[in-house]
């Protein structure tokens, strides 16, 4: 049996996130491998009116779970749905929960974040850097606790082109950031927020930054780690391949290809795309806990999990592959039949855009309009030209990361943990 898998056996632990896209698949690696576990504490809120029991119980009967009823026939004993706001200063955990929580709690997964780019700063810094320094405060005051594994993004320091396992230190103070978003007005934030970001693309990569100093201030005697993937994609292998409920990152965009709304994408085919299967994040996640409870090293650690330098994708090879492979599987409803092509410069992007992105919708809508049905299709497109504007920061140029701590925690793995573990070699 796994080394890793055995050490999570009896185990209490801690996800935030856990309803999000990494997390669920971090709860069902951990259910499915170690089904002896005490219990998964899940913190989640209340949302689309279900209850957090209710869109627990929605998860457990996804497919993504179907492996995980059978190994562990008890997962729903074994899971916990606290109840649970990040956005709340207190979290809005009950005094009960709280108790429990700090009580009983041996490993922390902190993957809750807002990942939108386009978020308020005022949301991101509550969600991405508030919540860090409160569930810090938290573990704190843990016992039991044996690590606290912090997901961030390799993201973090895109301002850099070369970026190392360390924590950079950012322009602006966290705290000081956090303190000023609880008196300063949306319309003052507003104005600032160009300048408070500085050279930072979005409000995410800013925040998910503040987070990782929080993180370092904040770390008092706890035993930490840091996992930063870079561009988070389906499951490669486990529990199942092609696995993915959302349309962030990569998903979105193939999506629009397979349905052929997507047309023209600006890239260089010779640029390498750092995509990470979310199996191999959770993989990495799961191996971290394991390394940093048990080998308990003198200071915290950061963990690249990113392609670019073990097993490189550029996007003359990812394009063709997956546009072969939405002609293969082809997408019900299909807009049009999938055909894509880079572009390189403004002029062309401008220029493909318009005739094969946005001429095409009116059209289209025009003729649902003759028809009595209702136009659709440029409101959507001009979604996706939005979301593709709001990621061309992540696609037109490329990083360079190391993962020297990668790398010598996959030397430290049994070779049955080896196997399972690493593919990104
Ligand atoms: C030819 C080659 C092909 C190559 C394939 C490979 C592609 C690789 C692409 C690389 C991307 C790089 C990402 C960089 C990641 C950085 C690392 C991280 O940490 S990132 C961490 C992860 N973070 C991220 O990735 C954040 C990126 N995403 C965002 O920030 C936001 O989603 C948004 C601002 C882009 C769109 O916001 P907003 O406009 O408000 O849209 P909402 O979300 O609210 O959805 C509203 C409606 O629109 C619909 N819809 C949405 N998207 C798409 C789509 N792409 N399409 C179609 N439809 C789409 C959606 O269904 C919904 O419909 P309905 O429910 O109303 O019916
Ligand atoms: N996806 C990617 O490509 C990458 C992701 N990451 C990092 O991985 C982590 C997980 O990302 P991912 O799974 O994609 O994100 P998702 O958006 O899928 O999940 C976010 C999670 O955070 C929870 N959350 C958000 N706001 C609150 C709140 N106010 N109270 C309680 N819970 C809240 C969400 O709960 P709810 O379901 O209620 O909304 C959800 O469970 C993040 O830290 C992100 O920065 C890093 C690199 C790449």
């Amino acid at each position: 049996m796994s080394t890793i898998a055995a050490f999570y056996g009896g185990k209490s632990i801690l996800i935030t996130g856990a309803t999000g896209f990494m997390g669920k698949v971090l709860m069902e690696k951990l259910f499915r491998t170690s089904p002896n576990l005490k219990v998964i504490y899940i913190l989640v809120r209340p949302k689309a009116d279900q209850t957090p029991q209710q869109r627990v119980f929605q998860i457990l009967n996804s497919k993504l779970f179907e492996k995980v009823k059978e190994v562990c026939p008890d997962v729903h004993e074994k899971i916990r749905a606290i109840s649970a706001d990040l956005n709340q200063s207190d979290f809005a955990i009950s005094k009960e929960d709280t108790q429990e929580l700090l009580s009983c709690t041996n490993i922390v997964f902190h993957c809750a974040a807002t990942v939108r780019f386009d978020d308020h700063l005022r949301h991101a810094v509550q969600l991405n850097v508030a919540a860090t320094q409160q569930l810090l405060l938290m573990a704190s005051q843990m016992p039991k606790l044996e690590a606290f594994i912090h997901i961030s993004t390799a993201y973090s320091n895109c301002n850099l082109k070369h970026i190392d396992e360390v924590i950079y230190p950012c322009p602006v103070e966290p705290k000081k950031i956090i303190d000023s978003m609880e008196w300063l007005d949306d319309a003052v934030i507003d104005e600032i927020a160009p300048k408070l970001i500085g050279d930072w693309p979005n409000a995410y990569t800013f925040t998910k930054a503040l987070g990782e100093m929080v993180v370092q201030q904040e770390s008092r005697n706890l035993n930490i780690a840091i996992i930063r993937p870079s561009i988070v994609g389906a499951t490669w292998q486990e529990p199942f391949p092609g696995w993915v409920d959302n349309l962030n990152g990569p998903n979105g965009i193939i999506i629009a290809t397979g349905k052929g709304l997507l047309r023209a994408l600006r890239a260089t085919p010779k640029d390498v795309l750092d995509v990470v299967p979310v199996d191999i994040v959770v993989n990495l996640t799961l191996a971290v806990g394991w390394y940093m409870a048990v080998r308990r090293p003198t200071s915290m650690l950061i963990y690249h999990c990113t392609s670019g330098n073990l097993n490189p994708c550029n996007w003359g090879k990812m394009g063709p592959q997956v546009l072969a492979t939405v002609k293969k599987f082809p997408f019900e409803k299909a807009f049009r039949r999938p055909n894509a092509d880079f572009t390189t410069n403004t002029i062309t992007t401008l220029y493909w855009n318009t005739v094969s992105h946005r001429a095409p919708a009116i059209i289209y809508d025009f003729c649902l309009w003759l028809t009595g049905r209702k136009p659709r299709m440029t409101k959507l497109m001009n979604r996706l030209i939005r979301s593709l504007s709001l990621v061309e920061y992540f696609i037109k140029q490329t990083w360079e990361w190391s993962t020297y701590n990668t790398e010598m925690l996959m030397s430290e793995l049994s070779p049955e943990d080896r196997r399972v573990r690493t593919a990104l070699t």
